[in-house]
């Protein structure tokens, strides 16, 4: 098993759903208390309207402050550190008790470390983690560079709203005009050991069309999805949850794997199919996120059906 596979192996925590919500929404706000995502991105970039800003970052440092999220990982996004907003969003939530802070419009390996000094400069804790959007074409050419650029970056989201009109994409079946950057957000984040997360699908009506995104990200090797309202979290947590089938093939995998090992053979057949070690190294991952999921203490969707 490489380091990297190791690190995530050890610090594995569902991000099968990711719900983005305006810090200017109060009722938004009170509501994500409920809901059953693994993470929420607690907004101040572009949910908030320019004269909402100040409000919104109120409003979200009394709502850290109040806690109440539970086992739910809380993300803050801030608006990019250009902006007029960005170092005061920073200055202000650095310290909250935010588990990361995610930055938008990244560009360059540069931009993350500039991130992470502003965190530092506002009295950050020095192992706060943080997020990036990926989302513009210059991040996407620069991703190999970006995603290695700071230990403290630990996950890659998807910006497909913004890809899509920087590239001139159009909504098109299969998502065809962002593919190729959501696979290379997936390699890199590979590549780094960090987490990567799809993007939003706009559409709240289209139930087909989200479930089949869902899936296809979940196929493209994304850890979650990013969603923008509550009836989007029960088809990113079925998605990219183990199912019971690969959860039942992976126990029998590290099952037939150890006994193997145990009669001294360092190769192993289950049901007529060659297991080499990756194989047991990718149930393993599998039934660390299955047992993490469990933990959470609402079972696993897929799992559970
Ligand atoms: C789109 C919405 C404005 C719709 O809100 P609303 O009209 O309130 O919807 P409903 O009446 O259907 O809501 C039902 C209940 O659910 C609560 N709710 C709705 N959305 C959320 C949410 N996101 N988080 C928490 N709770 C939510 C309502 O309060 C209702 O509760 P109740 O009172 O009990 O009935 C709204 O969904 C919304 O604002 N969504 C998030 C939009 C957002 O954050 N956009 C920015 C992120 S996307 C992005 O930027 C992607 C990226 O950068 C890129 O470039 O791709
Ligand atoms: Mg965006």
């Amino acid at each position: 098993m490489s380091n990297l596979e190791a690190a995530s192996l050890m610090t594995i925590r569902p991000r099968r759903s990711v719900l983005y919500l305006p810090a200017s929404n109060a009722r938004a706000l009170e509501k994500a208390r409920t809901l059953p995502v693994d993470a929420l991105i607690l907004d101040l970039e572009d949910a908030v309207a320019p004269e909402a800003k100040e409000m919104a970052r109120d409003q979200l440092a009394a709502a850290l402050q109040e806690g109440g999220f539970g086992k739910r990982e809380v993300v803050v996004r801030v608006n990019a550190l250009e902006t007029p907003w960005g170092a005061d969003d920073v200055a202000a939530v650095a310290k909250l008790g935010a588990d990361a802070i995610l930055f938008p419009k990244i560009n360059t390996a540069e931009d993350v470390l500039k991130a992470v000094a502003a965190l530092d400069a506002a009295g950050a804790p020095a192992d706060l983690p943080i997020w990036i959007m990926a989302e513009t074409p210059r991040c996407i050419m620069g991703m190999d560079a970006i995603a290695g650029a700071s230990p403290r970056l630990t996950c890659l989201v998807a910006g497909t709203s913004d890809l899509s009109r920087d590239l001139r994409a159009r909504p098109a079946p299969g998502r065809i005009g962002v593919i190729s950057a959501l696979s290379i957000i997936v390699i890199a984040a590979r590549a780094h050991g960090l987490d990567a997360l799809d993007g939003v699908h706009l559409d709240m009506n289209d139930d087909a069309g989200y479930l089949a995104a869902c899936e296809q990200g979940r196929d493209l090797g994304f850890d979650g999805k990013t969603l923008i309202h509550p009836k989007q979290i029960p088809g990113a947590n079925a998605a990219f949850a183990p199912s019971v089938a690969e959860i039942e093939q992976g126990k029998a995998i590290v099952a037939a794997w150890a006994e193997a090992r145990a009669a001294g053979k360092g190769i192993c057949v289950l049901n007529g199919k060659l297991i080499e070690k990756l194989h047991v190294e990718d149930a393993e991952r599998l039934l660390a996120l299955h047992a993490a999921i469990l933990e959470r203490g609402e079972g696993s969707a897929s799992a559970a059906a």
